[in-house]
């Protein structure tokens, strides 16, 4: 034993599996090359391969590690990992007992157990530290690398409650990667989202197999890894900055408009039919130009003219491959793209397309009413009569807490939507740091803000009205030139919608009239820009 236990770097750990090897390569030459480009951690893993074969590889690879001093893990054969004296054993929840498994290799000697339940965690907790040294999370997304794998993918957000559970039961030696599915398109995500709800603790790395293994250019393909883990390349999200989170001021709002009528964002919806045709007035009003697509083909091409904006309605109709192509490109395209979780469980197949959809990319902005917040924050499952809110859940600290869990879970900035508006912003200016967290920043330290206007109970009375903040919103956010604040573009589409729905409820005859003079009074506050005048007012909470 080498290596003290508390000073393996777990931050990009190569597994590997000889069957997938590229023309002209081979398990020593691949595993070189991801050393020599930043692999900190070697795990050895052939299923198909016999004993004798594996213990040869295992030297070869063996001599390879000491090379670059990293340290050597062997997957499943614990006979195999004392023989030749490696680093440490693998084992999952098939394999040999823990227990057994550390009276055998004895104390020195690094466990790491494949874990996907919080069940697990607590009983390695139990077992207490010097039974696993570390536990890879997943399976994550789905894989073609393990074979008839059980579980479904965890996504994210299982890795949070593995994180959770770790916190909760104070077993702070057990280090952390994630695997299953990773690449370059999702690992930054990975790991600026999966911190614990106390802010203490994040991945300490990712564990990954065909991204090198499979590659015809390991080298290349591990140092993009490594750039990305290290932050060099920062690539996930929107490329605007998030502001210093103070109550947006009038000057900052008339800026926001200001930059959103020059910038004149195009705002791709994919949403549910009874929004599109309100929703792209809306977003008429707004001096944005809107597109209904929903052509998985020219998602591509959208997403790259300047200012674009998506706004995902998951009361839509569009094809998942379509959906999640868009989520895709925008991410890729850094650009911003508003998620409004429809019915987010009214029912569970709405509950599980939003969770795929939440799993499968980042969002700079998540806005629902009370019940689908609640449901998503966890707090409540979201008792909803189709997709509208259950108004008994209005309890203003459980609604504000609700929105504070979903802006941290998601580092996104939530808007719980009613009478009263609850926003949060939970990105911390879309920094992540492996192993760190937020460093201490939790749930419970983030700032609500709430948007009040008095009752406006005619805006249920039309269709799409909810939709549409969601539209005025993508607008906003859209229309931000580099330097904008996404926070402020937020809380400016939340003031503005809520006074002009005042406006147009105080001058209407009814929801016919209701429905139109709402789009005159976006058009009017939005071209006048002057945010003094408006009637809606924020404060912190
Ligand atoms: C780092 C890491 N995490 C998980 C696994 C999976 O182990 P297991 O569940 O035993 O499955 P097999 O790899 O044996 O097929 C792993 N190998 N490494
Ligand atoms: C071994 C293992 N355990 C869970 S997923 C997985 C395979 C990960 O492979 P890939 O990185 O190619 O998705
Ligand atoms: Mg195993």
């Amino acid at each position: 034993m080498v290596f003290a236990k508390e000073d393996v770097d777990y931050s990009l750990y190569l597994v590997t599996d000889s069957g997938m090897l590229p023309e002209g390569t081979t398990l020593c030459s691949q595993v070189e090359a991801g050393l020599q480009n930043g692999v900190t951690l070697v795990q050895i893993r052939e299923k198909e391969t016999d004993t004798k074969l594996f213990i040869e590889e295992a030297l070869e690879v063996k001599e390879l590690c000491s090379k670059y001093n990293v340290p050597l893990i062997i997957n499943d054969r614990i006979d195999v990992a004392m023989a030749i004296k490696a680093d440490g054993v693998h084992v999952g929840q098939d394999d040999m007992p823990i227990p057994m498994v550390r009276d055998l290799v004895g104390p020195d000697m690094i466990i790491g157990w494949s874990v996907g339940k919080v069940s697990e965690v607590e009983q390695l907790a139990k077992w207490g530290p010097h039974l696993v040294d570390y536990i890879g999370i997943g399976t994550l997304f789905p894989t073609q690398t393990k074979k008839n794998a059980k579980k479904v993918p965890m996504g994210p957000q299982g890795a949070i409650e593995i994180l959770d559970a770790l916190e909760a039961s104070n077993a702070t030696w057990c280090r952390t990667v994630g695997i299953g599915g990773l690449h370059p398109d999702n690992i930054q995500r990975v790991l600026y989202q999966c911190t614990s709800t106390n802010g203490n603790r994040s991945l300490d790395g990712i564990s990954l197999v065909s991204d090198i293994m499979a590659s015809t250019d390991a080298a290349g393909s591990t140092r993009i890894l490594r750039a990305l883990i290290d932050n060099d390349i920062f690539k996930f999200g929107n490329d605007l900055k998030v502001g210093n989170n103070a109550t947006p001021d009038v000057n900052a709002i008339h800026s926001v408009i200001e930059q959103v009528s020059q910038n004149r964002p195009l705002v791709q919806h994919v949403t549910n039919k009874v929004h599109q045709n309100f929703g792209a007035n809306v977003t008429l009003a707004l001096g944005s130009s809107p597109i209904m697509s929903e052509i998985e083909s020219e998602v591509g091409e959208l997403c790259r003219i300047p200012n674009a904006t998506l706004l995902l309605n998951t009361g839509s109709v569009a094809p998942i491959e379509m959906v999640k192509s868009a989520v895709h490109a925008y991410n890729e395209a850094q650009r911003p793209i508003v998620f409004d979780p429809v019915g987010y469980s009214a029912t569970t197949t709405r509950k599980s397309l939003n969770d795929s959809l939440l799993s499968y990319g980042q969002f700079s902005c998540i806005k629902g009413n009370s019940s689908e917040i609640l449901g998503l924050s966890g707090l409540n499952s979201g008792s909803m009569r189709g997709v509208d809110a259950d108004t008994s859940l209005n309890d203003a600290s459980l609604l504000a807490q609700a929105t504070k869990i979903v802006a941290f879970k998601f580092k996104t900035i939530a808007v719980c939507t009613g009478e009263v508006d609850y926003i949060c912003d939970g990105t911390f200016g879309g920094a992540f740091q492996i192993s760190k967290a937020t460093d201490g920043a939790s749930v419970d330290s983030l700032i609500v803000y709430t948007v009040q206007n008095g009752n406006i109970p005619i805006m249920g009375d039309i269709t799409a009205s909810g939709c549409s903040l969601g539209s005025t919103i993508a607008s906003l956010i859209g229309g931000l030139s580099p330097e904008g604040s996404v926070f402020d573009a937020v809380v400016s589409a939340v003031l503005l919608y809520k006074s002009a729905g005042k406006n147009a409820s105080l001058s209407c005859e009814g929801s016919g009239s209701f429905n139109v003079q709402l789009i005159d009074n976006l058009y009017q506050l939005f071209h006048e820009n002057e945010p003094s005048k408006w009637s809606a007012t924020v404060q912190k909470l």
